[in-house]
């Protein structure tokens, strides 16, 4: 049987405590495979960063399960934290997150220079995986020298690069044009159709289109997932 990438069980977030407290997260379940892309759409407030951060490790839940590829993260210790954010998961932002006094390629090789890999090496896998973004010959490109769509490429490359099996997107085409929008969701689609998963945070429902499915967010709770042989009924009912 196929191992989830992603499994999280009645999962909870609590910021704060007494009458501070806000629940960005209530019970949530969603489990994710190998080769899936699914959207997460709801309004401002309604816990989508929340979920992506949960998922990848960067926070903790104050209740439930959340396991990636089998490993349940609140059992994880500190590094072995640290290790799976820089091997297995993948996260680009809206602003790219650059560094900017690194060239494209030296930026892409960063996690696995990271990981101790020799820098030589490093640096020619981050060129095959710019290749395969579209991205050959502007290796040595600083960020400053390329364009919003170039940049956020770069971002996708450097999520993706190793043995990545999730890329979590925070509405990862928020800077950019419609059309260099489409090409960037279409990199990471094809990221998933040779097998990795992605959770995409966006608010566009022509976005949410290239996703399996989608998941709506209430104020943290999940109050409908819409596959993606219908995508009309994104758009009916719900603009
Ligand atoms: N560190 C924090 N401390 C306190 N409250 C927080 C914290 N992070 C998030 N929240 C609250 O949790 C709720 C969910 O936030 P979250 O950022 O996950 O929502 P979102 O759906 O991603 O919103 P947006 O679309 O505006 O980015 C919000 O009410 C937010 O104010």
């Amino acid at each position: 049987m196929t191992q989830p990438v992603l499994e999280m069980q009645d999962v909870s977030r609590i910021h704060g405590r007494g009458d501070a407290a806000v629940h960005a997260l209530r019970g949530l379940d969603l489990t994710v495979m190998p080769g899936e892309m699914v959207a997460v759409m709801g309004p401002s407030g309604s816990g989508k960063s929340t979920l992506l951060n949960l998922a990848g490790g960067l926070d903790q839940a104050t209740a439930g399960r959340t396991r990636v590829q089998g490993e349940e993260l609140g059992s994880m210790s500190q590094g072995a934290l640290a290790s799976l954010r820089r091997r297995r998961v993948g996260y680009v932002f809206q602003d790219y997150n650059l560094i900017p006094s690194l060239t494209a390629q030296e930026n892409v090789a960063m996690p696995l220079e990271l990981d101790k890999v020799r820098s030589r090496e490093a640096l020619r896998t981050a060129r095959a995986v710019l290749d395969e973004v579209g991205l050959e010959g502007l290796y040595d490109r600083f960020p400053a020298h390329l364009s919003g769509g170039q940049q956020q490429r770069v971002a996708i490359a450097r999520a993706v690069v190793g043995e990545r099996c999730l890329v979590l997107a925070d509405e990862p085409t928020g800077a950019l044009d419609s059309e260099t929008g489409e090409q960037v969701l279409a990199l990471l689609r094809a990221r998933c159709e040779a097998g990795s998963a992605a959770l995409l945070v966006t608010h566009e429902a022509r976005h949410a289109g290239w996703a399996d499915r989608v998941v709506f967010l209430r104020d943290g709770v999940a109050v409908d997932e819409t596959q993606r042989s219908s995508p009309q009924s994104l758009l009916v009912g719900r603009e």
